[in-house]
């Protein structure tokens, strides 16, 4: 694959994190996520990788090592927008002010903002449902609401801790496709971290696999399949291929090497 010549979206470079338990939770991992790139960490638990987009997100900070990730400007507060397994929609609000948040936070009043929100409503296929409450919509749909909210503010990149990883297949299946729609469409560089195989191989255009203790990044896999990607990728021979080369890193990374 040719290189491309713009800088990443986001970068991390020989990265570790120690926690003040004394955990080593990352040792000098280095990735990068070019510009409307799908990248997915994949890898077993407690290996590292939701500390990984929580640097990204400026919520932790290495203990050695470099991140570099979009920054917030004046215009555009928001370039880096998170969604997590949980949907974290506020109970009490409708839908509609669920979405309108990160607009509100900016300073953005109801009826200023009303025509994104509605928009943003619209490409999730959630418009009937602006006056709904959270506790009124299944785990799917409020799925859809939490990232209509994160892609309301245009971010430079998404990033995803297993989101789907709660829902029903039917579900899962069908906000995988969604996913990938709005993602190519806005091309938003996107870390998604997921346990799911079959769900990184879909969806990425590269899979990282990590190792635990410390958490590194192991083996790279990049999956040639051009978007969009449809159920003829799904039922493909390639398609096999990558998720038995992807389930054979998985086993080796999970073995514990003689000298850890
Ligand atoms: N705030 C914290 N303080 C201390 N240790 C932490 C903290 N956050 C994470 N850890 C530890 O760091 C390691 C990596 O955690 P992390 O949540 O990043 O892993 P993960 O790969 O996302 O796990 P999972 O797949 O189970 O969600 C784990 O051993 C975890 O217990």
């Amino acid at each position: 694959m040719e290189l491309s010549a713009k800088p990443p979206t986001a970068e991390i470079i020989k990265a570790s994190k120690r926690f003040d338990t004394g955990v080593l939770a990352l040792s000098e991992v280095s990735l990068s996520i070019g510009s409307g790139e799908f990248v997915t960490l994949l890898g077993p638990s407690g290996c590292g990788k939701s500390t990984i987009l929580r640097l990204l997100a400026g919520l932790e900070i290495p203990s050695a090592g470099t991140v570099h990730a979009p920054a917030d400007d004046g215009a555009q507060q928001y370039a880096t927008a998170f969604v997590f397994q949980e949907s974290t929609l506020m109970p009490w609000a409708s839908v509609f002010n669920n979405v309108w948040l990160p607009l509100r936070l900016q300073g953005f009043s109801r009826s200023h903002s009303r025509a994104r929100v509605e928009a943003a409503l619209k490409s999730v296929g959630l418009e009937d449902f602006a006056q709904a409450f959270p506790r009124q919509l299944s785990g799917g749909m409020k799925m859809r609401v939490s990232i209509a909210r994160a892609l309301i503010t245009e971010p430079k990149i998404l990033l995803m801790d297993e989101p789907f990883a709660a829902l029903d297949d039917l579900s899962r299946h069908r906000l995988n496709n969604d996913l990938l729609h709005w993602q190519q469409e806005r091309g938003i560089a996107t870390l998604f971290v997921t346990h799911n195989i079959a769900e990184a191989v879909f969806l990425s255009s590269r899979v990282l696999v990590m190792g635990a203790r410390p958490g590194r990044i192991l083996h790279e896999r990049t999956i040639g399949e051009p978007y969009p990607r449809t159920s003829i990728f799904r039922d493909s021979d390639r398609f096999s291929n990558h998720c038995r080369a992807l389930a054979s890193a998985l086993t080796l990374s999970t073995t514990p090497s003689e000298s850890s």
